[in-house]
């Protein structure tokens, strides 16, 4: 997979690179991650990459020039390096929310170049032209995109293929299937007088996958009932999350 960044920041992106899944993902070449950062296309004495708001008002936007110029210069690179025409993506507080499937979507959408915003934003027309996907995190405002972006690329890396160790944990892996993850367990066997389940002891594989699947749907039940309202159940599905609900019947 293909990744461009266009940031101010972009030493921020070492806790990415260097370590864990996507550290890794880079370094075997899984994912290539390029930057570009605005601030190298400043022509003016200042290296200026703000400018001010038509309008007035308090805080500046990024500078349309090298902004503009960074964007250009890292879509001409996807083409280069992929043959496609990459998907721009910015991150701001009014775009669509990303959730799983969001993800699953940019993680096949090919090459991808990730806008971070700093100040007070972009221009809109620059939105227009150059911005083709606009995403959100989640309803809270950040300093810059840097961070969303970082959470993008983590959560679309989980999903290349080869790119984590124990390749299923990802098909596992929570909201994979549109569920709630069920509970871990780890020694000891006991804590504080807490015991691990029974069926996770018993080496009985079948049984152990049914009660975490059925501890998954339960749980889903319990605190994100929407989750289940978008996703049909087959009649396993539904016997197990009966039995969880009998119970848990209060
Ligand atoms: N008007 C503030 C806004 C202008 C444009 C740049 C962003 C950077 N900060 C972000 C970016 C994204 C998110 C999110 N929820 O995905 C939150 N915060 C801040």
């Amino acid at each position: 997979m293909w990744i461009g960044v266009v940031s101010l920041f972009p030493d921020m992106f070492d806790a990415l690179t260097q370590q864990g899944v996507v550290g890794r993902a880079v370094e075997k070449q899984r994912i290539a991650l390029e930057f570009w950062n605005p601030r190298d296309y400043a022509t003016d004495r200042h290296r200026s990459v703000d400018d001010r708001p038509y309008g007035g008002g308090p805080g500046m936007l990024m500078k349309v020039d090298t902004l503009r110029a960074a964007i250009f210069a890292a879509r001409e690179r996807a083409q280069q390096a992929t043959g496609l025409v990459p998907t721009v993506i910015y991150l701001s507080p009014q775009g669509r929310k990303l959730d799983q499937q969001g993800v699953q979507a940019l993680a096949s959408a090919g090459p991808l170049v990730v806008v971070a915003g700093r100040y007070e934003g972009i221009d809109e027309r620059v939105v227009e032209s150059d911005i083709d996907e606009e995403w959100s995190i989640g309803d809270y405002v950040l300093s810059g995109g840097e961070l969303p972006a970082m959470v993008l690329i983590d959560a679309a890396a989980r999903l290349i293929p080869g790119v984590l160790g124990h390749q299923d944990s990802a098909v596992e892996d929570s909201f994979n299937d549109g569920l709630l993850d069920c509970p871990h367990y780890t020694r000891p066997e006991i804590i504080d007088g807490r015991q691990v389940p029974d069926v996770l002891l018993s080496g009985n594989h079948a049984a152990i996958k049914r009660w975490r699947l059925k501890q998954s749907l339960g749980r889903t039940w319990q605190r994100r009932p929407d989750l289940l309202e978008g996703r049909p159940l087959d009649a396993e599905q539904r016997k197990l999350l009966n039995e969880f609900i009998e119970e848990h019947a209060l």
